[in-house]
């Protein structure tokens, strides 16, 4: 995808987190996209990993240092939106952070000033345009059928959620429950990188106690593959289409 390709190994960047997840390669890929200087992550890190939070958002910190301004985030998630179909693509408009609801945020501790306020605005953490540019563009793509927008919820996994939980979380309001994403976007904004996030839904979440379905990791791994394309497809066309002010990394 990127080309001029620079590959670096987590396990060979200081200080740096090791993914441990399986489908999550640990690697930070810098290249140009149609000339666009861009960072790419394959694998992040996650609550359930057992990193402190802090360490899990690292990356944004050092993206921001790079010069990166633009930020694209994607991730597997569950559905609950009766809607929603496995394949759908939801450009992310809103979050729900539940760890955040007890305590747990990238931001607890003391305010590193050089990045960012101490109470910086969650309102507008997904950027309004380009979420409508990613919308455009999967609608000129074709993806019209499977395009969905929606609220992503962040739980701390690694168990997935139960029955009860899933009810409770649909009635929040969220279409679609994860375990990422959301504390990398509250890092990414204190220091004033643009968000734009994707869900791909890998499977239905299970809201009725005479479904013998059941949520695991394999179905995860296999519904991504059979989006990777079109998604990759998708985020590189954003990537080409931001305005860029300063021209510097994505
Ligand atoms: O990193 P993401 O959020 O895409 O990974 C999802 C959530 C869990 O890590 C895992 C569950 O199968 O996939
Ligand atoms: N928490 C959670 N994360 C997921 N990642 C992919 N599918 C799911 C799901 O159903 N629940």
């Amino acid at each position: 995808m990127l080309k001029d390709q620079v590959v670096f190994n987590y396990k060979d960047i200081p200080n740096f987190p090791q993914s441990t997840v399986h489908g999550h390669a640990g690697r930070l890929v810098f290249g140009t996209l149609k000339g666009r200087p861009c960072v790419c992550m394959q694998g992040r890190f996650h609550l359930y990993e057992g990193y402190p939070i802090q360490k899990i958002t690292l990356p944004m910190r050092i993206f921001k240092m790079l010069g990166v301004e633009t930020v694209i985030l994607t991730n597997a998630a569950g559905g609950l939106n009766q809607d929603f179909k496995v394949g759908d693509i939801m450009v992310i408009k809103d979050h729900i952070n539940m760890p955040g609801f007890a305590g747990n945020n990238p931001l607890v501790g003391p305010n590193d000033e050089r990045f960012g306020v101490r109470f910086p605005c969650m309102s507008d953490a997904y950027d309004r345009e380009l979420q409508q540019l990613a919308v455009d563009i999967g609608q000129e793509l074709g993806y019209g059928d499977f395009l969905k927008e929606g609220v992503y919820c962040v739980l701390g996994g690694p168990s997935f959620e139960t029955i009860a939980e899933c009810r409770i979380l649909h009635k929040l309001g969220a279409d679609a429950v994860g375990m990422s994403t959301v504390h990398e976007v509250i890092v990414a904004r204190h220091c004033g990188m643009r968000v734009v996030a994707l869900s791909l839904i890998t499977n239905l979440v299970v809201m009725d106690y005479d479904s013998q379905e059941k949520a695991n990791h394999e179905d995860v791994l296999q519904a991504s593959k059979l989006r990777a394309g079109q998604l990759e497809r998708l985020v590189s066309t954003v990537v080409t289409r931001i305005d860029h002010p300063n021209s510097n990394l994505i």
